[in-house]
């Protein structure tokens, strides 16, 4: 699946335009050891936000209004990463007294700040004078704060600062104009305070996230949330089926990436999935086939892997289908789904995987099924190749990607000696399942010996039609 992490460049209204060269990233910054504060982050973004700068070695302060759900994934983190390195403070960001608070019990438990996350926010635009205090203001005096703490010219050690924008912050949504407007004010704000921090020699990077829909909490029961112009929300709904709706875990890569480049201040990330669908569109006119064919190998980074391999093929799955359909004036196509004899069989070492590969067969053939019945004109089937001489088998000797079951590696023990088959014979099964206009729903295995397609018993098919009267 094609997710993609752009740096928004409009320097013609950068009022002092950064010096530092856009898309030229030097120097990485190690996290190991670096203080983070998250806010609004007991669930959803900021949750995956400190995740992931657990994972890379920070110690994170995690700071939520709601104090049950701060308190289990503070529980879930330190289990997971170690009591020492992640604390949780209650803190609605919108009172001044509680987040200065927060900063200080911060820096008495780690000892400083280097990392600064600004992303607690809600939709309410009943409520709006609120939103506004959460979604605009806090995070106005969240980069305040952490300036202050972290600025070199007053013995800080430097750091960095991301706002969590949206989307909604440099184009916008009908239903929600008051939320637009403090996304488009968290965009402004940063572009304006990373130029002002780096003319003054602060040391501290400023850069605003701008995702499209995250599936999280924020986007239950929104129909109720949209004041005024509730009437308008089909126009919001037709937002959502173009745009559709990103993971977690897609957002917290791009994040870190804004957190990690030393070369990133004042940047502008947008991160959509869309993207490439539209410009191959704007390319090629049409779409008449799909391959969802990215998948990595990672059983301790077991979410991402999930992520990428099964929830970016079922999103790549539906976009096309969106794109191809018949009933909607698409011309009809056909979408090749890669999964993997670990998606018929076990596979010891990696369960997960396993897991994730076996999803990918059983969605593609639920799907095909429903496809034809809804007379789209789109064919989906799968392949389910061996051990193919790709790089992503690396992972199988590389313990860091091996999870807990590393123990079995023994089994194996040198991938030089797994049985592999070459990229041009796993190519020659994918033509065969483009072209052939009869496979709908199939299931081909490419092994040694060749191609061929699996005959699943008849006692595990259910009989939907039986059912339909
Ligand atoms: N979900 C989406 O589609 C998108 C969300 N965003 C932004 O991402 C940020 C995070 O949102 P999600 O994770 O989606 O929402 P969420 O509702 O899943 O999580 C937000 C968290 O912030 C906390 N929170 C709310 N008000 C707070 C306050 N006054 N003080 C401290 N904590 C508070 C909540 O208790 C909750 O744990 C928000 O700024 C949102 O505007 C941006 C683009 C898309
Ligand atoms: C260029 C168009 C901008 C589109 C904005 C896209 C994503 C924004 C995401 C958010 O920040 C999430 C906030 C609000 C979503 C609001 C409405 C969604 C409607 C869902 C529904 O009513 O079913």
């Amino acid at each position: 699946m094609n997710h993609r992490f752009r740096e928004q460049s409009d320097n013609q209204h950068t009022l002092r335009p950064s010096r530092t060269p856009p898309g030229l990233s030097t120097k990485i910054m190690a996290l190991i050891g670096k203080v983070a504060l998250v806010t609004g982050a007991g669930q959803g973004l900021g949750k995956g936000f400190s995740d992931i700068l657990l994972k890379n070695g920070a110690k994170v302060a995690l700071l939520d209004i709601n104090e049950n759900i701060g308190e289990n994934t503070r529980a879930d983190f330190g289990k997971g990463y170690g009591e020492d390195r992640v604390c949780f403070f209650t803190c609605d960001v919108a009172s001044v007294e509680q987040l200065e608070d927060a900063f200080q019990k911060t820096i008495e438990r780690f000892g400083r700040i280097n990392i600064m996350s600004n992303n607690a926010g809600i939709l309410n635009e009943t409520n709006w004078e609120k939103m506004v205090a959460v979604n605009l203001n806090a995070v106005i005096r969240g980069t305040y704060l952490a300036l202050q703490h972290m600025k070199k010219d007053t013995g800080g050690e430097g750091g960095v600062i991301v706002n969590t924008a949206s989307l909604a912050g440099l184009g916008f949504l009908l239903t929600v104009p008051v939320y637009t407007a403090t996304k488009h004010g968290v965009v402004g704000f940063t572009r304006a305070v990373a130029g002002a921090s780096e003319e003054s020699g602060y040391g501290v990077r400023i850069n605003a996230l701008c995702p499209g829909l995250v599936k999280t909490a924020l986007l239950d029961s929104t129909s109720e949330r949209h004041g005024q112009f509730a009437h308008l929300s089909h126009l919001s709904k037709e937002v959502v089926k173009k745009c559709g709706i990103l993971e977690v875990p897609v957002v917290a890569e791009g994040f870190l990436q804004l957190v990690m480049d030393e070369g990133k201040n004042g940047a502008v990330m947008k991160i959509t999935h869309e993207d490439a669908f539209q410009k191959t569109i704007e390319r090629f006119g049409r779409i008449h086939i799909m391959s969802n064919n990215a998948g990595i190998m990672d059983e301790t980074n077991w979410e991402k892997m999930v992520a990428i391999n099964l929830n970016a093929v079922i999103q790549g799955t539906y976009l096309a289908l969106q794109h191809m359909k018949k009933d909607t004036g698409g011309e009809g196509g056909v979408i090749v789904n890669i999964a993997s004899m670990a998606g018929l069989a076990p596979f010891l070492i990696f369960p997960v995987y396993a897991a994730a590969k076996h999803a990918v067969v059983g969605f593609s053939r639920s799907v095909a099924d429903a496809s034809m019945m809804s007379g789209y004109g789109v064919r989906i089937n799968t392949l389910c190749p061996t051990a193919v001489s790709t790089p992503l088998l690396g992972a199988v000797a590389d313990e860091k990607k091996n999870g807990p079951f590393s123990h079995l590696f023994n089994l194996i023990g040198d991938t030089a000696k797994l049985r592999k088959i070459e990229v041009p014979a796993v190519a020659e099964g994918f033509l065969q399942l483009v072209t052939d206009e009869d496979k709908n729903g199939a299931v081909m295995v490419v092994k040694e010996e060749g191609c061929s397609y699996v005959d699943f018993p008849k006692e595990f098919m259910l009989d939907l039609k039986a059912h339909i009267p």
